[in-house]
């Protein structure tokens, strides 16, 4: 849906963006992930038009981004931009007409929203007047509104509680499902393994890993199995560090070119094998990993 080739971008002396290509395809959640200063922001902010790259190309459905192409993305900035004295209906109405849509299905759609995120009460409340939460809502409300076929979310967790967040966790699981494809940037690793279905790194204005996140997580893995054994027959070796634990020994061990068959039939030998597990490492490891090895190369 979303293709971005070679995408080059620099501010004064500081270069955001490097040789960036990405293809987002339709109908998924892709997560944008990077540390602090990676270049995120600014490949989000060429998406929606706001800046403009110093070279490379944007194409929405096989066709080059253009400004009419901005009714069909919603976007949820980091730094939220709401009207402070304006109430909650109004500046909803406001963004839904300026987005495209006419003023009576404005009217339906955010009576619906409202209701369905249960702040139908609070439509006549200055902005100001609500909490960092609440706004958030009418925030997330103002973003899909329109029903847009692109949906850019730069943090959307922040501000929420865990109940608010998994409300809105599962309308983006919804809006999915509807077809809508989503690019979701954030620092929240679990979020990204519960919701993203593919996802690319960005570390010092260059793209350093991307694809499926099984792709990824099987790209990482450290070839290691978490194991138990029950009653063994023979001495475990001290080298494995076993540790008694819930009626069993418990350590782990690397496949060390072996396949994990073979490793297990040797473990057969010592006992009872009440777990063989291999070790996945999380999202938040590869990042950190990830992050590391970029930066010292
Ligand atoms: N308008 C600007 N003028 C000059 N430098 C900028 C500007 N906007 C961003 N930068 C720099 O470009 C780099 C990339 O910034 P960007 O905001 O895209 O990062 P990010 O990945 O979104 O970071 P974060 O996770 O902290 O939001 C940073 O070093 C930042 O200081």
């Amino acid at each position: 849906m979303l293709q971005i080739t070679q995408i080059n971008k620099s501010y004064e002396n500081h270069r955001a963006l490097t040789d960036v290509d990405l293809e987002v395809p339709k109908g998924v959640i892709f997560g944008l992930l990077g540390p602090n200063g990676a270049g995120k922001t600014t490949l989000i902010r060429i998406i929606n038009q706001i800046i403009e790259q110093d070279s490379g190309s944007v194409e929405l459905d096989g066709k080059m981004l253009s400004p009419d192409d901005i009714r069909k993305i919603g976007y949820l900035p980091e730094e939220r931009g709401l009207y402070k004295k304006m109430k909650v209906w109004d500046q909803l109405i406001y963004f839904s007409r300026l987005k495209g849509l006419s003023d009576s299905e404005a009217k339906i759609q955010i009576k619906a929203w409202l209701e369905k995120l249960e702040i139908a009460s609070w439509r006549e409340k200055k902005i100001e007047d609500l909490s960092k939460g609440m706004a958030q809502k009418v925030q997330f409300i103002a973003t899909i509104v329109h029903k847009p076929s692109l949906l850019i979310l730069d943090e959307p967790f922040s501000g929420f509680d865990p109940v608010n967040a998994e409300i809105i966790k599962n309308e983006i699981l919804e809006l999915k499902e509807k077809g809508t494809t989503v690019i979701l940037s954030t620092h929240r690793m679990e979020s990204v393994e519960l919701l993203c279905d593919q996802v690319a790194m960005i570390n010092k204005s260059r793209k350093i890993l991307d694809g499926t996140i099984r792709e990824v997580k099987r790209s990482f893995r450290p070839e290691v199995f978490q194991v138990a054994i029950a009653n063994p027959a023979l001495d475990l070796p001290q080298e494995w560090i076993p540790k008694f634990s819930d009626e069993a020994w418990e350590f782990t061990l690397p496949l060390s070119g072996k396949t994990p068959n073979q490793l297990l039939s040797e473990l057969m030998e010592y006992g009872e094998v009440v777990m063989f597990r291999e070790q996945i490492p999380s999202m938040e490891e590869i990042f950190i990993h990830q992050v590391k090895a970029s930066s010292n190369e």
